[in-house]
């Protein structure tokens, strides 16, 4: 029990032992001076008196990086005292119960940190006098905006499943999901959106109604208020200053503020001084379900958008995908009211300012290769294209990371470090080095870094009209071209098609690579009708002269499972070549059934892999999945066509580019892609 005992029965030994005995270690000489007092060292000593002084002394109250001015215009500014208690009277609204008290008694800081908190909570409460439920009696903690060095902080004390890597960033586990749920995924239908947004079949809106948004609402904020803390991040979307949309995040975890940290636009001290109030609230309850009694719940999940109340709730799934692509679909409805396209692409600038789109699904290659070591990156996964010219609306990137490896894509894997969350990866429990290929949790293991953190970041994140348009397809047939230059029919027909493949983990259920029509690139995510967004894609690539591409970053040589994927290498020649102005230049032939337009060679791509055909060994079998894609490209269409005549009817890209047979019928003119082309 003694503190200097040996523990293994040895009670005779002990350091004074050996030294009496005369044959152990010599004593230390210590230099004496003339007032007899000894120093073990000569450096000069703290100044401090106590350790809670020498602790005081560590951190010093952080400054906003730029000065807040005393007077701004002819009006006087408010005093620190009142904007603070504005900020905690926004907040409070945000937290408010709308059945009970007006808004929890909100103080900022950490509870365990008891020292800080009860001065503040003293001054700033905003409940009524008489508190009628239990909840107004206590205090909602607000850890407000915290540095990636304080999350950290909490996420290792608070959160299971949390570790620093050895290449610095923070692992962390999503739990039970990780990835999206969009069967889960409800928007409130009222008088409003009944007509603005898409509902019919194929539309990924699924109706919920204003009282059952209000019941998971009350469900989220009930649960978050009755934690002892939660984190607000207040932030902004879109780089394009003239459409800045402020948001704040509500949320129960440091790993989802530090994701969205990371992920959304970063203020500055300044303008998080004079943030206001937010244009889109997110309350993230993940780790509490909803109640499957509810009306319209078909699962523990539900991912709630209001449009109206401009508010997101989520229940039952911490997969902070949802909380980034949740935003992106209420800017797929705030956007285009205001005449700009929202895009699901990456984007790129070269030296001389070409820019280039690079539209797909998830895990299609948007972040792998709109992140180019030879151009600037404006950013990974979500843009606007107004008449300045194109912004990103995130701050970060979100890379898939399964089989990731310095040598292919060294400026992701240099992206991964202090401040980056790393989520459902698996790694060493003792040097904390992490196994990219290893799939234990999920395949969808995800790096969220700041988009700074790639070394050619073009910030702030806008740039002129794009040269070129990449409609990536991840092709799971293996049919389509490496590579093929689109009309401006074709580059529609393609994109409101959205061929391509669901890859394994971004969804809920997806096990391997499956054929999927997601209109636009993203179906998911789209609010209003394909054709919509088609019809301004369409008049901007006109306006401003851009080449359509189609690119098949999936597989060829056979379908998923017999074929091979194409090679990284290749494809990254190919986009080289696009970018260059040398592929537009090149010669091309025509393919059979789609009619696309293949080159016949590139410099470092292996010619023969050019025309699909050439990698298959079985021709007819070849033939046979070409011919079953067309069919399945003409349903979809068909689909979006006003002609009823249409149906029973195929409808071949010849028929599409000529508009051939379409009854230009005014009731569904602005919903049919025939018409679309013929405006
Ligand atoms: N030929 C290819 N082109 C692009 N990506 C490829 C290719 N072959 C394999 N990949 C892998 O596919 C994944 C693409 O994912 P990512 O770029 O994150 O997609 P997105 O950003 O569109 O969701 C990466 O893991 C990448 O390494
Ligand atoms: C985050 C996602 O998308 P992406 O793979 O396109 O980044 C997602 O689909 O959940
Ligand atoms: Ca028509
Ligand atoms: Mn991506």
């Amino acid at each position: 029990m003694a503190a200097n005992g040996t523990g293994n029965g040895n009670q005779e030994f002990s350091f004074k032992n050996v030294a009496a005995a005369g044959n152990g270690l010599a004593r230390i000489q210590t230099h004496k001076k003339q007032n007899g007092i000894c120093h073990d060292d000569s450096s000069p000593p703290v100044k401090a008196q106590t350790i809670d002084e020498l602790h005081s002394l560590q951190k010093k109250k952080s400054a906003p990086t730029t000065p807040i001015k005393g007077t701004q215009g002819a009006f006087a500014t408010i005093s620190e005292e009142e904007r603070q208690k504005q900020q905690l009277q926004s907040i409070s609204a945000s937290l408010a119960s709308l059945t009970r008290e007006t808004g929890p008694k909100v103080v900022k800081g950490d509870p365990a940190r008891k020292s800080e908190t009860p001065r503040v909570a003293h001054e700033h409460h905003y409940t009524p006098a008489i508190s009628i439920s239990d909840s107004a009696l206590k205090f909602t903690h607000i850890l407000y905006n915290l540095s990636p060095a304080e999350l950290y902080e909490q996420a290792i004390k608070y959160e299971h499943g949390s570790f620093i890597t050895s290449n610095g960033a923070l692992a962390t586990l999503s739990g039970a999901k990780a990835g999206r749920s969009p069967r889960d995924k409800r928007v409130v239908r009222d008088e409003t959106t009944e007509n603005e947004l898409w509902w019919e079949k194929g539309s990924p809106n699924i109706e919920m109604d204003e009282h059952t948004f209000l019941v998971n609402r009350e469900r989220a904020v009930d649960y978050l208020n009755s934690l002892d803390k939660v984190y607000v991040n207040d932030q902004f979307l879109n780089w394009d200053p003239e459409h800045r949309i402020k948001v704040r995040i509500v949320s129960a975890r440091a790993y989802h503020s530090l994701f969205m940290h990371n992920m959304c636009i970063r203020p500055t001290a300044e303008e998080l001084e004079n943030f206001g109030t937010p244009d889109f609230t997110i309350y993230n309850a993940g780790q509490f379900p909803c109640n499957r009694y509810t009306h319209y719940m078909t699962s523990s999940t539900s991912v709630d958008l209001n449009l109206a109340r401009r508010e997101m709730v989520i229940l039952g799934t911490q997969y902070a995908g949802e909380m980034k692509k949740g935003l992106f679909s209420v800017m797929h409805y705030l956007m285009p009211k205001r005449q700009i396209l929202s895009l699901h692409s990456g984007c790129n600038m070269g030296k001389d300012g070409d820019v280039a789109l690079f539209f797909g699904l998830s895990g299609t290659g948007k972040t792998t290769l709109s992140t180019d070591h030879n151009r600037y990156l404006i950013g990974d996964d979500e843009h606007c294209w107004s008449e300045n010219g194109v912004s990103n609306i995130e701050g970060g990137c979100y890379a898939k990371c399964i089989d990731l490896s310095g040598e292919k894509e060294p400026d992701i894997w240099n992206a991964i470090k202090f401040g980056t969350v790393l989520e459902n990866v698996v790694f060493d429990e003792h040097t904390r080095e992490v196994d990219y290929s290893d799939k234990s949790v999920t395949e969808n293991t995800r790096a969220a870094y700041p988009i700074e953190y790639i070394p050619n970041a073009k910030i702030p994140c806008v740039g002129p009209h794009p040269k070129n348009v990449i409609l990536l397809a991840c092709d799971a047939f293996g049919v389509l071209p490496p590579v093929s230059k689109l009309s401006l029919a074709q580059t529609m027909y393609h994109f409101i098609s959205g061929y391509t493949a669901l890859v394994a983990g971004t969804e809920d259920g997806i096990k391997e690579p499956q054929a999927t029509f997601s209109a636009c690139f993203g179906a998911a995510f789209i609010m209003l009708h394909p054709t919509k967004y088609a019809a301004m894609l369409a008049e901007k690539m006109s306006k401003h002269g851009a080449t359509g591409w189609l690119v098949n970053t999936g597989w060829s040589g056979g379908s998923y499972g017999s074929g091979n994927r194409i090679k990284l290498a290749h494809t990254r020649k190919i986009i080289d070549a696009i970018h260059s102005g040398s592929l537009l230049r090149a010669n091309y032939t025509k393919t059979e059934v789609f009619g696309l337009e293949i080159p016949t060679e590139i410099e470092g791509v292996p010619s023969q892999i050019l025309d699909s055909m050439n990698t298959w060994s079985d021709k007819n079998a070849y033939k046979d999945t070409l011919l079953k894609l067309a069919e399945s490209d003409r349903e979809k269409h068909l689909a979006y066509a006003c002609s009823r005549k249409f149906k029973g009817f195929s409808l071949s890209l010849s028929d599409f580019s000529q508009r051939k047979g379409c009854c230009r019928n005014k009731r569904f003119r602005s919903f049919c892609v025939l018409c679309l082309l013929s405006n």
